[in-house]
């Protein structure tokens, strides 16, 4: 990305420009100039603009350092790095002051050199693509982007996030989604996808349960004889991607070897497929997703820090359903007639009754667990009105699932709800009353009790008095 970039030299020796410019062909930048006279510098920078210049210090008619002033008055964006002689570093340093990026030595050490303007230019060409993109924020208030259709939702923070991925839609870093199970993270990131308008197609991959070489062989490919076993070649998901985008879900299970590779991937654009000596470009945006919180694999070990640096530059955070509990009635809705259409039933009614006991419950499994829960009770409607008891009864199930007994806050429901129970209780007035079972069999007996429940005395304790204040 960065050997577009132009670089100006500037030095008084010609031996010094020659030996530079040498350099930077050899590391592939190919918009080099070099200027020996200084006063042809600020003339140059009318016309040009340079993304780095490396400029000498002591030259003769203008000093480096009074270059610099004015460069940084006229051309703040440039980054300036200085080069000086051994007796001049303290007006190197000072140099620095006035805002120069760094300075070097001669004889200029020129792997570090190469290293220092790489990553100058990483880091300016991520600023400008944050300024513009929270310039785009500021500008725009809603996204009416068709590639959001498949998302249904009335909840602000998801309308934001859609105007979010529209101003990231051109960047080529990668895009890193969150969010828990079902939330809609594949939905979003096709969507990352559908915005930018990508020329080639986007491929998916699920990294869970990969190895190595099964990540290495998906995502590069091989060549025939690679291994064992590889009697032709293949083409791994980066060359169908082409232009387009990969997609790797639950990038939080990837191998240890794997995230090596894949922030190298990352790092310098171009791979080797396997049994391969040549190097392939990359030119597909990457797309990752995980319900995992990354923070919490890299404290245990388990994810890279470095990795996960490069992979959150862009990052999605899809809120789970029960912070935006108003999109309940809308994805109902959306998703009985869905079902309905896929088995040929004419539409049901939802009655409005369901969506306060909807939002009562927490949906571990979010949007997923949502559909499904319509699904299974539009199964089991007969009439045309959805069979609300079914559904209810299954939340009752999930909710026995979602919270074993160990769970402080949770009580097992399977002691007392029977299939042929008519009309469910909601999952309080069901916790509360097996709390009363308990306590009635024990004689009050909170420890007792609360041994029975699986949970501790104190937070048996705190929920008697959370009871007592809300008066039930
Ligand atoms: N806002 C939404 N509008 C319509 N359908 C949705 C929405 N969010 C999720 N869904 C549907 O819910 C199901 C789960 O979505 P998706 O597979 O994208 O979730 P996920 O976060 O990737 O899940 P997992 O973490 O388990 O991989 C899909 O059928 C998807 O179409």
């Amino acid at each position: 990305m960065n050997n577009t970039s132009s670089i100006l030299l500037v030095d008084d020796q010609q031996d010094v420009l020659r030996s530079l410019s040498l350099l930077f062909r050899t590391e592939k930048f190919t918009n080099v100039t070099a200027i020996s006279n200084s006063e042809e510098v600020m003339p140059y920078l009318k016309n040009n603009t340079p993304d780095v210049i490396l400029l000498d210090i002591h030259m003769p008619v203008i000093e480096g350092s009074e270059l610099l002033k004015l460069i940084k008055i006229e051309y703040p964006e440039i980054i300036v790095i200085m080069v000086t002689a051994n007796d001049q570093v303290s007006i190197a340093v000072e140099c620095t002051k006035l805002g120069a990026h760094d300075y070097f030595v001669k004889p200029v050490d020129q792997s570090r050199l190469i290293h220092v303007i790489r990553n100058a230019l990483e880091n300016k060409s991520l600023s400008d693509e944050l300024m513009s993109v929270q310039n785009f924020l500021m500008s725009v208030k809603q996204s009416s982007n068709p590639a959001f259709s498949s998302i249904l939702t009335v909840n602000e923070e998801m309308k934001k996030l859609f105007v979010y991925i529209e101003a990231i839609a051109q960047s080529k870093r990668p895009v890193l989604i969150l969010g828990e199970t079902g939330t809609g993270k594949e939905l979003m990131a096709q969507a990352v996808y559908d915005v930018s308008n990508k020329k080639g197609k986007m491929v998916s991959v699920n990294i869970a349960g990969l190895d190595d070489t099964a990540f290495s062989d998906t995502l590069f490919g091989h060549k025939k004889g690679a291994f064992t076993g590889a009697s032709t070649s293949r083409e791994g998901l980066i060359k169908q991607a082409g232009e387009g985008a990969i997609f790797l879900d639950e990038i939080g299970d990837l191998d240890h070897q794997s995230q090596i590779k894949l922030l190298r991937l990352i790092q310098e654009n171009n791979y080797y497929p396997l049994g391969s000596d040549t190097l392939e470009e990359n030119n597909a945006r990457i797309i990752t997703a995980t319900h995992h919180e990354l923070n919490k694999l890299i404290t245990e070990g388990n994810f890279r820090q470095d990795l996960f640096y490069r992979l959150q530059i862009h990052t999605i955070r899809i809120p789970p359903l029960r912070e935006r509990k108003e999109d309940i009635p809308l994805l109902c809705e959306y998703f009985s007639i869905k079902a309905c259409n896929e088995l040929q039933l004419s539409k049901i009614e939802i009655p409005d009754s369901l969506y306060e006991f909807l939002s009562q419950y927490d949906f571990p499994g979010n949007v997923r667990e949502l559909e499904m829960l319509i699904y299974d009770s539009v199964t089991q409607t007969t009439g045309s009105v959805l069979n609300v008891e079914h559904l209810k009864q299954q939340i009752t199930l999930n909710a026995s699932h979602h919270n074993p007994v160990e769970d402080s806050e949770g009580l097992s429901p399977e002691l007392t709800i029977s299939p042929e129970t008519k009309t469910l209780p909601t999952i309080k007035e069901f916790n509360d009353n097996l709390i009363k079972e308990a306590l009635r069999r024990t004689n009050n007996n909170q420890s007792e009790a609360a041994k029975i429940l699986g949970l501790t005395r104190q937070a048996l304790n705190k929920r008697l008095t959370r009871n007592k204040t809300s008066g039930s």
